[in-house]
C-alpha cells in the first residue's frame, strides 16, 4: 500500500510479463464496473504526430521509423527496441514520463467523475515505478516457456523473437517482490475468471469495511 497517494479512487495496478493474461483480467474487472487506464494504450497516444515525444522518438530512431502516412511504425520500432537493451532504455527515457503524465490525468479525471475503483494496466508498472500511483499490485504470472508458446500462437513470433521480448521484462521473481495478490493464468480461462472473483470479493470488502 502507498500511503502517499489520495485514497479516492481506489487505484489497483495490474502487471505481468507479455501474454501473461493481463488483458482477460483486465477485461472480467471491466465487466464488473471497474475503469480501466490502459498504458499500452497511453504509450501509443504519446507520440502521436504533433506531440513532443512524437519528435524525441524520431529524433532517437531516424526518419525509417515513420510511416508513409507520417506516424511512427510501431512494427518497426518494436523490431528494434525490443532486440537492443539500450535502444528500449532511450525508448523508455522519452515515453514513460508522458505515460505516467497522461495517466494522472486519467486517474484526477475519474475522480472527479467519482469512479472508486481503477485498473492501471501495464506491463512495465514497476519496472517505470508506476506502483507508486496504486494503493495495491496484482500481478499475472505464467512459466516463461508458456509465453514463448504463446507468443509462437498468437503472435507468430519464432521462438528467438519471442525469449527477446520474455528477456527484456522483468522477471516473475522480480514482480512477485512486490504483489499483492498473485494470479496464474495457465489453467483454463474459467479458473482465472474465478480467481479474479475472489480478488475482487476481497478489495470490496476492504473497502466497505474503511468506508463504515
Ligand atoms: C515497442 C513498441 C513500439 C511496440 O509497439 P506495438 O504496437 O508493436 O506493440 P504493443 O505496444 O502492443 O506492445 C506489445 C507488447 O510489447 C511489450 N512491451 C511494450 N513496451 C515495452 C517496454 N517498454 N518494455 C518491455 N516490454 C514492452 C508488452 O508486453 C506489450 O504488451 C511500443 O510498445 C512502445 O512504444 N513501447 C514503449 C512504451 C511502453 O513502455 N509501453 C508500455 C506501457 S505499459
Ligand atoms: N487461462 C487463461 N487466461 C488468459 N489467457 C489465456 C489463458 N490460457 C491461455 N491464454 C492465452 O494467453 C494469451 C495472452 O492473453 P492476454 O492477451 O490476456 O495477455 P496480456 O498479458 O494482456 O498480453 P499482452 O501484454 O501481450 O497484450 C492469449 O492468447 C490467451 O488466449
Amino acid at each position: 500500500m502507498n500511503e502517499n497517494i489520495p485514497i479516492h479512487p481506489h487505484v489497483i495496478g495490474l502487471t505481468g510479463g507479455i501474454a501473461s493474461g493481463k488483458s482477460s483480467i483486465a477485461k472480467r474487472l471491466e465487466n464488473l464496473g471497474v475503469f480501466i487506464v490502459d498504458c499500452d494504450a497511453l504509450g501509443h497516444r504519446a507520440y502521436l504526430p504533433g506531440t513532443k515525444c512524437f519528435k524525441d522518438v524520431l529524433q532517437a530512431f531516424g526518419d525509417e521509423i515513420k510511416d508513409a502516412n507520417g506516424t511512427i511504425n510501431r512494427k518497426a520500432l518494436g523490431s528494434i527496441v525490443f532486440s537492443n537493451r539500450d535502444a528500449l532504455n532511450k525508448l523508455n527515457s522519452i515515453v514513460w514520463p508522458q505515460i505516467a503524465e497522461l495517466a494522472k490525468a486519467e486517474i484526477k479525471k475519474l475522480r472527479t467523475e467519482g469512479k472508486d475503483i481503477v485498473v492501471l494496466d501495464a506491463v512495465v508498472l514497476l519496472e517505470a515505478n508506476w506502483n507508486k500511483f496504486c494503493q495495491e499490485v496484482w500481478v499475472a504470472i505464467i512459466p516463461p516457456e508458456e509465453v514463448v508458446k504463446r507468443l509462437m500462437d498468437r503472435n507468430g513470433l519464432d521462438p528467438d523473437a519471442a525469449w527477446k521480448r520474455v528477456k527484456v521484462q522483468f522477471s516473475n521473481q522480480e514482480r512477485l517482490k512486490v504483489a499483492d495478490i498473485v494470479f496464474s493464468t495457465l489453467w483454463e480461462p474459467e479458473f482465472t475468471q474465478k480467481q479474479v472473483m475472489k480478488a475482487w470479493d476481497e478489495v470490496e470488502k476492504v473497502l466497505k469495511s474503511s468506508s463504515l
